[in-house]
């Protein structure tokens, strides 16, 4: 895994993810009107699925129209590689108008992680787009039942930045409220915005990445929220290794019921005071990721490397890393590494334990040199 540094001029894309009928292609058609969205370019897998006919000027080819607010919008068919591609290159022979941003709306039922992967890892994709945000839509009716029952549903909100819970007006403030409190201990670090018919500010959904392009710079603090995990939490201290400084932070944890889904789901903050070999760092994402891929729902971190002054920010999403991105400097005195971990039947006393012995193996080789 070498360590890159972020690409800024990329596209930011903002995938909208959420439960089928929880009012995605509502929210889309909202966020198409307001000012400023006007150079974006909307991938969707359907042109029948979405209300947007109204809307229609004209069509530039088979699969791209152009919105008359100016959107692009562009029907995947289910190749998210193809539609990202010819944008970008019809962008660029001038056969679409400029945009600054996409979104890409996926299908109700659709697990959000392979869409995140190829974001992440296609090497086309990555040098042109990058990730800012995953938005989720939870309906306030119907979200507890889905959470119950469709593990993909679960899956849709641990991975999001941002949580819309929608269809409040049907649902009642107490029915509202409870599901919130579900959503928030799944995923501690994502806001929840209650949305009435898809109206909410744009630039409450956006943004969400490492790259901040109004200060055009990396907000780390921003984007690993890792305070969001302290306040659900207990210490856990080890005592059967000398490493009583690092500890961890558990966000949430249910056991009483093996049936929902969601009781499968933990969210932790793990905290280490001493920097951290590289190697080491990465034998062990090497080892995670192919053997409990499936249980890494989202994973981010800054890291305090041995022999680095800056840090280096991580992020993986199940099996896939995204390249690590080498920050310019620490974003405040506190210089420890964090990773913050949303899991599925994984807690967080193997990680840790795992990376540590993983560290002293390294520095121990790397005090004494390589045995014969
Ligand atoms: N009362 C109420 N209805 C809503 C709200 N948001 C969406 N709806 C309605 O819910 C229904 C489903 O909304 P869509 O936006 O089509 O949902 P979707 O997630 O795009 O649906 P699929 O593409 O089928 O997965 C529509 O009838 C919307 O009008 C809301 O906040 N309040």
């Amino acid at each position: 895994m070498a360590i890159s540094n972020e690409q800024v001029e990329r596209v930011a894309t903002t995938v909208i993810t959420g439960f089928l009928g929880s009012g995605k292609t509502t929210l889309l058609n909202a966020l198409l009107t307001q000012d400023g969205m006007d150079k974006t370019a909307v991938l969707i897998n359907e042109f029948g699925d979405i209300g947007l006919d109204h809307l229609l000027v004209r069509e530039i080819s088979e699969d791209v129209v152009l919105l008359n607010s100016g959107c692009i919008c562009c029907s995947v068919r289910g190749d998210l590689i193809s539609g990202l591609r010819d944008l970008f290159v019809k962008r660029t022979r001038g056969e679409i108008p400029q945009f600054d941003r996409v979104i890409i709306e996926t299908t109700g039922l659709a697990d959000p992680a392979p869409i995140l992967h190829t974001l992440m890892t296609d090497p086309l994709l990555t040098t042109k787009f990058r990730l800012d945000s995953v938005v989720t839509t939870v309906d306030a009716v119907n979200g507890a039942h889905q959470l119950d029952h469709h593990p993909e549903s679960v899956k849709q909100a641990a991975v999001a930045d941002r949580i819309l819970l929608t269809k409040a007006d049907l649902a009642g403030e107490t029915h509202s409220n409870t599901l919130a409190t579900r959503l928030r201990a799944l995923n501690p670090a994502a806001p929840i915005y209650p949305v009435h018919n898809g109206d909410i500010a744009a630039d409450k959904l956006f943004n969400a990445g490492l790259y901040d392009p109004t200060t055009k710079s990396m907000d780390v603090q921003k984007w690993l929220r890792d305070e969001a995990y302290d306040h659900h939490g207990e210490e856990v201290h080890d005592h059967t290794h000398d490493h009583k400084h690092d500890h961890e932070h558990h966000g949430h944890s249910h056991a009483n019921d093996v049936n929902r889904h969601d009781d499968h789901i933990q969210s932790f903050c793990i905290t280490f005071d001493d920097p951290i070999h590289w190697d080491a760092f990465v034998t062990w994402a090497e080892i995670f990721t192919q053997m409990r891929g499936e249980s890494l729902l989202r994973v981010k971190g800054i890291l305090n490397l041995v022999s680095e002054n800056a840090p280096v920010a991580i992020h993986a999403v199940q099996h896939i890393f995204h390249p690590p991105a080498s920050l310019p400097a620490w974003p405040s005195d506190d210089h420890r590494s964090k990773i913050v971990f949303i899991t599925k039947d994984l807690g967080p006393q193997i990680i840790r334990e795992s990376l540590y012995h993983l560290n002293a193996a390294v520095a121990e080789t790397a005090e004494n040199g390589t045995p014969d």
